[in-house]
């Protein structure tokens, strides 16, 4: 087994930086999850929510950006592998975005059950 190496770590920890930063750099549909990201954690402030719903939100945002970064990550390597037309590359692709679909989904359910009772107060 290799020998355990904090530099190898550290290395090792960058380079996941540098993925969220190609992640967070080319991907549109990165750049519209930040906004929603943006815009749920300034309601959050304002609207003074609960340590127990911080935890749902946060969650919920780790779920969706962390989706979506895998499906590019599967949509990077399908492009590398399979750049021509091919039924199965298409299927893989397709199930890779269902995947952030349901997560993004699930996000917004919970978001729509911790806000909707603050912005019903609020009128
Ligand atoms: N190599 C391929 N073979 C067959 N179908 C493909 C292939 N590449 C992409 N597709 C089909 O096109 C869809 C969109 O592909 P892809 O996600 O690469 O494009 P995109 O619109 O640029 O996506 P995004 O905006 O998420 O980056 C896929 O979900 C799949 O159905």
């Amino acid at each position: 087994m290799e020998k355990f190496s904090i530099r190898k770590r550290i290395k090792s920890f960058t380079y996941a930086w540098k993925g969220i930063g190609s992640f967070i750099g080319k991907e549109h549909n990165a750049w519209i999850h930040l906004t929603i990201t943006t815009a749920v954690i300034v309601s959050g402030f304002l609207l003074n929510i609960t340590s127990a719903e911080w935890i749902a939100i946060v969650l919920s945002i780790a779920l969706v950006l962390s989706a979506e970064a895998f499906n590019t990550a599967i949509e990077r390597l399908v492009d590398l592998t399979s750049p021509e037309e091919n039924y199965i590359a298409g299927d893989v692709k397709d199930i890779a975005a269902g995947a952030v679909l349901i997560c993004a989904l699930a996000a917004a359910t919970v978001g729509l059950i911790i806000f909707v009772p603050y912005l019903i107060r609020l009128l």
